[in-house]
């Protein structure tokens, strides 16, 4: 991972973190001095209520060129594929689903244009909720920044680099990296490497934090010190005309500015972006028997969902089915393939496809998966075939009707589940109890 800057890294998750893009541009002592350092414009950018208890509050100090204030109207502009909630283009639905991925974007897609709403929950105006997009992009935003006052946006790359300007400086973010955008704080992305992919999290409810540990202890699953804050960094040619995009209620509104917003040359705070390598994960397992539940994977939680990984480890339980069990339960869990395969469907499910297990559906191992892995020798095992996430979500998800629509989606993804053989009683005169 790189920050852009030879700079000691900006680590830890939640801190109050602080840089200088200039020696001497953050004041001292104060945060809003009569005159700030430079003749910079000092501004705070609040993500929670002024009151928030102090464990939750985060806000960030910015000291910038012009004020964000001193800028023209914002009016509607075309949404393409980008959807808000509440969500109500269709019912929702209690079927299993599964997406192949999505197709790369008509040429000159940049990361804006190319966010493809699949559903969500809750309401962005209550701030409730949370949205699942994907995106693809094939040139970089120049002159358009982004920023989002529905919420904060957990971008999970799955192909091709992101390297997202951001209001605090530069992120990158390749597959195999997440980064965490806070409501409100503006950026683009340009594409290094090429065209991009992946997915993201919009939550518009309280921002995503670490888990507890509880009888964990003090150390486990997503460490801290691996989260990593930007440096400060400003455009030199911040005087240009760039479009800023704004996604409020649900809705793209855009403004022509004199002047770019990635203009600061100092901040402090802990309303700050950050990215955090997945391979960093300390992957927790059973060591005795049975399969843990999948809460031991989570990265990020927050009301509106989880953000579970499932990243390289070892399975040595005994007596055991290894692969996921079946279930059903009160979560609704939609799944994303970074890379490789995931141990619990040999086929179908795809990098960069997408699965949705609605609330109380039946899902788990699919036929094969099954099969393998009852007749598997239990010999420890290291399952490093691939790197696969979870959003779970407290309440449904519904589509929007582009993805309840598209041909990417497999109408017959009940199959993965078809021709379990019965097994009981036994056949007549034999094992019957
Ligand atoms: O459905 C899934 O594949 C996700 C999942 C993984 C797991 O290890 C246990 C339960 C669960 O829902
Ligand atoms: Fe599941």
């Amino acid at each position: 991972m790189d920050t852009g800057t030879t700079a000691p890294a900006n680590r830890g998750f939640g801190n109050e973190h602080s840089s200088e893009a200039v020696p001497g541009a953050l004041p001292q002592g104060r945060n809003a001095p009569q005159r700030p350092p430079f003749g910079l414009y000092a501004e705070q950018l609040s993500g929670t209520a002024f009151t928030e208890p102090r464990a939750r509050n985060r806000r960030s100090w910015l000291y910038r060129m012009r004020p964000s204030a001193a800028h023209p109207p914002f009016r509607r502009t075309d949404n393409g594929t980008l959807r808000g909630g509440p969500f109500t283009e269709t019912v929702p639905d209690p079927n299993r689903q599964r997406w192949d991925p999505l197709p790369d974007p008509p040429p000159g897609t940049d990361f804006v244009a190319g966010l493809w709403t699949l559903g969500g929950n809750g309401d962005p105006a209550r701030r409730t909720g949370m949205a699942i997009h994907l995106y693809r992009a094939d040139v970089p935003m120049r002159d358009r920044v982004f920023g989002d006052a529905d919420g904060e946006l957990l971008i999970v790359p799955q192909r091709g680099t992101l390297l997202l300007r951001t209001e605090f400086g530069p992120l990158r973010a390749g597959p195999g990296d997440v980064a965490l955008i806070p409501r409100g704080v503006r950026f683009l992305a340009e594409l290094p490497d090429g065209p991009a992919a992946g997915y993201v999290l919009e939550n518009h409810g309280p921002p995503l934090a670490l888990p507890e540990l509880g009888p964990v202890g003090a150390n486990g699953l997503a460490a801290p010190r691996d989260f990593v804050a930007p440096h400060a960094a400003y455009e030199e040619d911040a005087d240009r005309p760039v479009e800023v995009i704004a996604k409020y209620c649900g809705n793209l509104w855009a403004s022509a500015w004199d002047h770019s917003p990635l203009d600061v040359v100092a901040w402090h705070g802990s309303h700050v972006p950050y990215v955090y390598p997945l391979r960093r994960f300390n992957v927790l397992g059973s060591v005795s028997f049975d399969h843990p539940d999948p809460s031991l994977f989570t990265v990020l939680t927050c009301p509106a969902a989880d953000f579970a990984v499932f990243a390289p480890r070892w399975l040595v339980a005994e007596d055991t089915f290894r692969p996921p069990y079946f279930h059903r339960n009160v979560m609704s869990e939609y799944m994303g393939l970074i890379e490789g395969a995931y141990d619990a469907k040999a086929s179908g499910f795809l990098p960069g496809g997408g699965s949705l297990h609605p609330m109380m559906s039946a899902h788990g191992p699919d036929r094969e998966t099954f099969e393998a892995a009852t007749e598997a020798e239990l010999t420890p095992r290291k399952a490093d075939e691939g790197l696969a996430f979870m959003f779970e979500t407290p309440w449904p998800v519904t589509l929007t009707a582009q993805a309840a629509g598209t041909a990417l989606r497999q109408r017959d993804y009940d199959a993965a589940w078809k021709g379990f053989p019965r097994h009981f009683p036994g056949p007549l005169g034999k094992d019957r109890p």
